[in-house]
């Protein structure tokens, strides 16, 4: 495990609630403790807690038969208020500030909603008060929400240029096998080298989450790939935080790559929010994917798809259709269709602004 100094700390909805699904304080208050002897060490955190929907759940009886988005949306609304008064309680008592922050999808689509969360989160980092993430689930449904909050913590570490990203859950790890089977052992570390590890990973989630291991492992690997170290641990360890600093925790650890640069690590994210595509010619893409990166120019585009404006995500297709990268638009759709092919033209993304996907 290397050095840390900011860090986003993920913490699962099943590791605040007990088995029999009431908030479990006593596992929240002692996390809280524990942030907080991180804080006294020196590092900076930024903790992404899932829980709103337990939380409300547990508080808010509600009729069987009632649409589940509803359910959801009650749930969610009433259950953040009491998950954040708890947090904003026991941080208290350590003198802590704490700040709430709900985040939708669409806020890491568009750069300028992206550069002005970026902006509140260094601005609290600096005047040492705690930001409390979570998905605002009453606006999100369906496909515009994250897949889980593993994606949104993802997001966040990328988002800060966090060192370390922490995702808390109610096993240590990635297992070789289910988890409560004796016989798997759990795998300490993951590095580029290693062959796929999500084979060993099934479908299954615990009682109160909803993306799974796969999801975890998914966003840890592209945490990992972008320079980030991520640690999966168990957050109902006694003294989860305290064995992280001093090293000798039982955990599943990604080794980083090479730190990318921050707009690409906003770009990396971006496959699901991009808003337009572009489809380059051969000359182009040896271009982009060249040992020294260059931009793409419109000389090298033949087809443009979606009404995209400037600062927006566009897909880059090769001739054959495939997925070669992600960019961002220095001009809109309406002013890049006008130079398709031609010569001396502006680039329509800047090398700064490209993020190319690994080649197999
Ligand atoms: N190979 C595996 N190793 C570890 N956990 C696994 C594996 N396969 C499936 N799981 C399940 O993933 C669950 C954790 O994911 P999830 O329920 O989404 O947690 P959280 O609410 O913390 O995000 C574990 O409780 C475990 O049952
Ligand atoms: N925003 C939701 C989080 C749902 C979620 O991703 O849960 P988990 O898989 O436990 O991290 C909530 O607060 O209930």
């Amino acid at each position: 495990m290397l050095d840390s100094k900011l860090l986003v700390i993920k913490i699962g909805s099943n590791v605040l609630t007990q088995e029999n699904g009431l908030p479990d304080l006593e596992r929240m208050e002692k996390l809280v403790a524990q942030i907080q002897h991180l804080t006294s060490l020196g590092k900076k955190i930024v903790l992404v807690s899932s829980g709103a929907v337990a939380f409300g759940r547990q508080a808010i009886p509600l009729p069987e038969k009632l649409n589940p988005v509803i359910k959801k949306q009650i749930w969610a609304s009433t259950g953040q208020i009491r998950l954040i008064n708890q947090y904003q309680n026991f941080f208290e008592k350590h003198k802590q500030h704490v700040a709430q922050i709900l985040v939708t999808k669409e806020d890491f689509r568009d750069r300028k909603h992206f550069l002005n969360m970026k902006n509140c989160v260094q601005a609290l980092l600096s005047q040492g008060i705690l930001p409390i993430i979570n998905e605002n689930d009453t606006v999100t449904i369906t496909e515009l929400m994250f897949t889980d909050n593993d994606e949104l913590a993802s997001l966040a570490a990328a988002m800060i240029n966090a060192d370390t990203m922490m995702l808390l859950t109610n096993v240590d790890g990635i297992f070789t096998g289910n988890p409560s089977d004796p016989s798997s052992e759990l795998i300490e570390k993951v590095s580029s080298s290693m062959p796929e590890v999500s084979n060993y990973i099934s479908a299954s989630k615990s009682s109160f989450g909803r993306g799974g291991m796969l999801t975890k492992y998914a966003m840890a690997k592209k945490s990992a790939d972008l320079g980030i170290q991520v640690i999966i641990a168990n957050g109902k360890r006694e003294n989860v935080l305290g064995e992280f600093a001093d090293k000798s925790l039982r955990c599943t650890w990604f080794e980083p790559q090479k730190a990318k640069h921050g707009a690409k690590k906003w770009l990396a994210h971006g496959e699901q929010y991009y808003v337009g595509e572009v489809t380059i010619n051969e000359g182009a893409k040896s271009s982009l994917t060249a040992e020294v990166i260059r931009s793409l120019l419109p000389i090298g585009i033949i087809k443009l798809e979606g009404e995209f404006s400037k600062g927006d995500i566009l897909l880059i297709r090769d001739e054959s259709g495939h997925k070669i990268g992600l960019g961002r638009a220095e001009y809109s759709s309406k002013v890049a269709n006008d130079r398709i092919g031609q010569k001396n033209q502006k680039a329509l993304i800047h090398y700064d602004y490209l993020y190319i996907f690994d080649h197999d």
